[in-house]
C-alpha cells in the first residue's frame, strides 16, 4: 500500500481544493493495490503518477452576447486526460457547478470507463460553468459558438472528440458542430451525439439509458433474477434517466420515482413513463406538471428534502438508479435505502455515490453496478458514431442496438470475472477499477515514457 499512499498524498497536495477529483482517484487507487503492489514495473515507470496527471488542460474565457445586448463571460474547460488507448473522448457539461475539480474527476473516470468498453478510446471531459436554464435558443447558440471558437484548436476527428453530458444534448452539439465546420472548413466526425441528419448515430440519444438497463439486466441475470416487477427508484429526468425508464418499462419493471432540480415525483403504483417523457422532451415542462395530468402521484419540492440527503432515496424499493449527478446518494440516503429493502444499485450518473455511502452498500452486501461500467453504453455508441463517420456509413438502429447490448454484456462479464479473480464476483466496483486500470496501464508500459 505504501506506493499507493504516497501517490494519493501527492495528488492531495498538488490538487488542493479539488474534492471530487481526489474522491475519484482515491476510490480507484485504493481498490487496485493487489495488482499494483506486487508489480515493480508500475512503480519504476511511474504508472500511477502519470495516470492521475492529465496530459493537457485547457481553461479559457467564453464571452457571449445575451439577448439584452450585454456581454456575459463564462469559464470553459477541456481536460484531455489520456490518449493511451485512442483519441481523447468524453462529454461536455454546461452547468453552473462546473469547475476544475468536477471536470477532472469526470475526465479521470472517463479514461477507465472507455478502457472497459474495449474500444480504441482515450479519455477527456470538458464544459463550462454556463447555466442553460432560462436562456433563449439564440443565447444558447451564441454561447456554443463562442465556446467552440476556442475549443476547435484542441479537437479533431483523430485527436479529441467531445460529446454531450449534463446541459448538452443534440441541439447544443448541432451548434457546436456548425461553428467547428465554419472555422476549420472540415465536415468530419469531430463531435458525437450529432443530430442524425448531419452524421449522428441512431440510438446515441437513447444509448446511455438503454445501456444502463442492459447492464442492470445482466446483474440480475447473474443472480438468477430478472427485472420483471422490480420496484425501481430513479433520480434525474434528463437524457439518461428518461431512456433508462423507457427501457425498464419495456422490461416490465415498476418505476416509482424520478426527480429534477425542483423536486421528486413518486407514485406507489408506478409512474406513467410515456407521460414523463412527453412532458420533459416534447413540452419542456417540469416534473410537477405531471400532477396536472395524473393525480395518483405526489411531488416533494427540494425545500422539503431531508437536510442530510435526497427525498428520492427515502422510499421502499428493490433497486436504486441514480441518474442525475455526482454524490447524489449520501451516507444517510444509503442507510435509508438498505433499511427500506433495496439490495441493488446501478449507477447511471457519474460517481453518484459518496465514499461513505459506498461503504454502507458494501457493508450491507448491496449489489452495486459502478458508473464507469454501467453507463458506458453512451460512449460506446459514440465510438460507433465515429466509426460510421470515418467510413461514411449509416448503421440501422437494430445494428446499433445489437452492438450496444454486446458491449454492455461484455463489460459486465469482464468486470465480474476480474472481481471473482481478486475478491468475489459481486464486487463490481473492484472488478471495474482493476480491469480498467490494467488495460490502460499495460498499454502505457508499451508506449514508453510519454
Ligand atoms: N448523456 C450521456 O450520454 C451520459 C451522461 N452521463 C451522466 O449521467 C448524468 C445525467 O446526465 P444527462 O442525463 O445526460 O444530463 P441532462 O442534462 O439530460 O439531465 C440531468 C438531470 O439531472 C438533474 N440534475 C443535474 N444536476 C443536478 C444537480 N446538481 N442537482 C439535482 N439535479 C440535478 C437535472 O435536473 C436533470 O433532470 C450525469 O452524471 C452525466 O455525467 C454518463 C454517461 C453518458
Ligand atoms: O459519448 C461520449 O463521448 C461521452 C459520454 C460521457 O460523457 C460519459 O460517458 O460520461
Amino acid at each position: 500500500m505504501q506506493y499507493i499512499e504516497e501517490v494519493l498524498q501527492s495528488v492531495k497536495e498538488s490538487n488542493p481544493n479539488e474534492p471530487e477529483f481526489y474522491q475519484a482517484v482515491e476510490e480507484v487507487l485504493s481498490s487496485i493495490n493487489q495488482v499494483v503492489e506486487g508489480n515493480n514495473e508500475y512503480q519504476q515507470q511511474a504508472i500511477l503518477e502519470r495516470l492521475v496527471e492529465p496530459e493537457r488542460q485547457a481553461i479559457f474565457r467564453v464571452p457571449w452576447l445575451d439577448d439584452n445586448g450585454k456581454v456575459q463571460v463564462n469559464r470553459g474547460f477541456r481536460i484531455e486526460f489520456s490518449s493511451t488507448l485512442g483519441p481523447y473522448k468524453g462529454g461536455l457539461r454546461f452547468h453552473p457547478s462546473v469547475n476544475q475539480s468536477v471536470v477532472k474527476f469526470l475526465g479521470f473516470e472517463q479514461v477507465l470507463k472507455n478502457a472497459l468498453t474495449g474500444l480504441p478510446l482515450g479519455g477527456a471531459k470538458g464544459g463550462a460553468d454556463f447555466n442553460p436554464k432560462g436562456k433563449s435558443d439564440n443565447e444558447i447558440m451564441r454561447f456554443c459558438q463562442s465556446y467552440m471558437t476556442e475549443l476547435y484548436r484542441h479537437i479533431g476527428a483523430n485527436t479529441d472528440v467531445p460529446a454531450g453530458d449534463i446541459g448538452v444534448g443534440a441541439r447544443e452539439i448541432g451548434y457546436l458542430f456548425g461553428q467547428y465546420k465554419r472555422i476549420s472548413n472540415q465536415f468530419e466526425g469531430v463531435l458525437t451525439g450529432k443530430p442524425e441528419i448531419m452524421g449522428g448515430s441512431s440510438l446515441r440519444t437513447e444509448a446511455t439509458g438503454y445501456g444502463v438497463a442492459y447492464f442492470l439486466s445482466a446483474m440480475l441475470d447473474a443472480k438468477g433474477d430478472s427485472l420483471r416487477g422490480k420496484r425501481c427508484l430513479v433520480s434525474g429526468a434528463g437524457n439518461v434517466a428518461l431512456y433508462l425508464m423507457e427501457k425498464l418499462d419495456q422490461y416490465d419493471a415498476v418505476i416509482l420515482s424520478c426527480s429534477d432540480s425542483k423536486g421528486t415525483l413518486y407514485c406507489k403504483d408506478g409512474l406513467d413513463v410515456a407521460l414523463v417523457k412527453h412532458l420533459k422532451n416534447e413540452q419542456g415542462a417540469e416534473l410537477r406538471d405531471y400532477l396536472n395530468e395524473l393525480k395518483d402521484s405526489e411531488f416533494t419540492p427540494v425545500n422539503q428534502y431531508p437536510s442530510d440527503g435526497h427525498h428520492v432515496w427515502r422510499y421502499e424499493a428493490d433497486i436504486a438508479l441514480p441518474c442525475a449527478t455526482q454524490n447524489e446518494i449520501t451516507e444517510k440516503d444509503a442507510e435509508a435505502l438498505v433499511e427500506n429493502g433495496c439490495s441493488v444499485v446501478c449507477e447511471g450518473a457519474n460517481m453518484p455515490t459518496t465514499a461513505d455511502a459506498l461503504k454502507v452498500f458494501k457493508d450491507n452486501d448491496v449489489f452495486l453496478g459502478p458508473s464507469k461500467a454501467a453507463n458506458a453504453g453512451g460512449v460506446a455508441t459514440s465510438q460507433f458514431e465515429m466509426a460510421q463517420n470515418a467510413s461514411m456509413q449509416k448503421w440501422r438502429a437494430e445494428q446499433v442496438d445489437e452492438k450496444l447490448q454486446q458491449v454492455m454484456k461484455s463489460i459486465f462479464d469482464t468486470i465480474s470475472a476480474t472481481a471473482k479473480q481478486y475478491s468475489n464476483e459481486h464486487d463490481l466496483v473492484l472488478g471495474a477499477n482493476i480491469a480498467g486500470f490494467e488495460r490502460v496501464a499495460d498499454a502505457m508500459l508499451k508506449q514508453g515514457v510519454v
